[in-house]
């Protein structure tokens, strides 16, 4: 029978078929951040091991990293020892890290693909949920708890139970002005936050695949707000493009037999998901979250729902609690929606494309007198190509507020970058549950267009609004 990209992947690396029901996985790459792996080294450590590969294993600082200035330090107590430990721990098991302030520091899920860790058919994993952005690449790219985490440490190895496949087909390509954060937004309103549970999906068809690999890495990225494991695109032309230009790529012949394996991952023509779902990119428009999931959006061109539009029991009871939340009245244009700040960054949104894409809105307009547009870059590296490009002035001459340090920054608000309570924003993150940027924060998740737009009108806007 014909195997999925994901299928294939998995059983290249199946060290061991065990009794119970779990492969024991060999792991390609295991990348770390400063959140979650402090446990994982103590346990490490009282165990008397050591970090089995630190040659596969990669860290940096990106949840509490400041963005301010690069020589500024961790105001919060919690925050500054996580960082710490992270510096002992890599330096202790020769782990190679990327500290704040250094060159290709930044978001976990941003800088591994800068930096030419993730290839097509590797196996990925990362003690953060959003590590899905790498299947991308065609990697099959998971988020881990701390335990496992200790475990990839110890052994290079994880026992994982075999994922359902699922397939999400977009056909036809997408209209202009809607991005691939609008696409996924209106997917996970249609599957639901549980919708991808216990599966793998790959996304397919004409609109993914015109796709950049920018846009691919969000579609990805937001698999996990879809309740899935991880996301794939089947890796192509687009992909092996971006990957020629990553550093250790390997040249001349060892790079075209490199080519020809990562072709022959795509998926069989009949392989056999367990779940299928088909959107036509032509109905799609932008899309933004008005309640306290990212299940809970809808186009910018309609309206705030009632409770009575949900289902009685679970659904209705989230709708009202979201709106009380978000301080929303049923039936409210979503374009009358004031908002008094704009971020953008994020893994979702933090890339150079997504920075291009709100200067584009941006250049020669000004941010709304009394708004704060925060700007995050995603990695130090997006940061110097956008003032390469001269992004940078494009965003001062708007009056936005472009920060010197990268890292998850307003997305998670775990460093000083935070909401106050009452505080509504327009996000390009994926999250956008009750105090997900500061206690009491109301978010709108959009995408990097919508932000720009919102941020010059002071409402929920698109570029055709101005
Ligand atoms: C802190 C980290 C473990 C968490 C995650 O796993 O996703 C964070 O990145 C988030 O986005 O909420
Ligand atoms: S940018 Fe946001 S979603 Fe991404 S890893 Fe950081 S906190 Fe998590």
């Amino acid at each position: 029978m014909g195997r999925t990209l994901a299928q294939k992947t998995w059983d290249a690396h199946v060290v061991r078929h065990s009794g119970d029901g779990d492969d024991l996985l060999y792991i390609d790459l295991q990348l770390l951040h400063e959140v979650n792996t402090p446990q994982a080294f103590d346990r490490l450590r009282a165990a008397g091991r050591t970090v089995r590969r630190p040659d596969l294993t990669v860290g940096t600082e990106d949840h509490n990293t400041p963005t301010l200035a690069l020589d500024r330090v961790i105001k919060d107590r919690e925050g500054r020892r996580q960082a710490e430990l992270m510096r002992s721990n890599c330096a202790e098991f020769g782990i190679p890290l990327h500290r704040f302030g250094d060159r290709d520091q930044g978001i976990v899920h941003v800088i591994a693909p800068e930096l030419g860790l993730v290839r097509p058919g590797m196996t990925v994993v990362c003690c953060d949920s959003h590590t899905t952005t790498l299947g991308a690449f065609g990697a099959l790219a998971f988020g881990i708890g701390s335990s496992q985490v200790e475990h990839v440490l110890a052994t290079q190895t994880l026992p994982m139970r075999p994922l359902r496949q699922m397939s999400v087909t977009v056909d036809n390509v997408l209209p202009t002005g809607v991005s691939a954060k609008d696409l996924v937004l209106a997917l996970i309103a249609e599957v639901g936050t549980a919708g991808g549970q216990g599966h793998v999906i790959e996304y397919r068809g004409e609109a993914v695949r015109a796709l950049s690999m920018e846009a691919r890495m969000t579609l990805c990225n937001m698999s996990v707000e879809a309740g899935s494991r991880a996301g794939t695109v089947a890796p192509d032309e687009t992909t092996f493009a971006y990957l020629a230009r990553c550093p250790g790529m390997p040249r001349g012949a060892e790079w075209e037999r490199e080519v020809a394996y990562w072709r022959a991952l795509a998926g069989d023509a009949d392989a056999r998901f367990d779940k299928a779902v088909t959107l036509d990119a032509r109905t799609l428009s932008p899309y933004v979250s008005w309640g306290t999931n990212p299940a809970q959006s809808v186009p910018l061109d309609g309206r705030v729902p009632a409770p009575c539009d949900f289902a009685p029991g679970t659904q209705r009871d989230a709708a009202r609690r979201a709106l009380a939340y978000m301080d929303l009245e049923p039936g409210t244009a979503l374009r009358d929606v004031a908002v008094d700040t704009v971020f953008l960054g994020s893994c979702t949104n933090g890339r150079i494309e997504d920075l291009r894409a709100a200067a584009d809105v941006l250049r020669g307009r000004k941010v709304a007198d009394g708004l704060h547009m925060m700007i995050v870059p995603g990695s130090a590296r997006v940061r110097r190509q956008a003032v390469e490009e001269g992004l940078d002035r494009v965003f001062a001459e708007a009056g936005a507020d472009f920060r010197a340090g990268a890292g998850c920054s307003m997305c998670a608000a775990l460093n000083e970058d935070r909401l106050l309570p009452g505080q509504r924003a327009a996000s390009t993150n994926n999250r956008n549950f009750e105090g997900r940027q500061g206690r009491g924060s109301r978010t709108h998740i959009v995408s990097p267009a919508v932000a720009a737009a919102t941020a010059v009108t002071g409402r929920l806007s698109s570029p055709t609004d101005l």
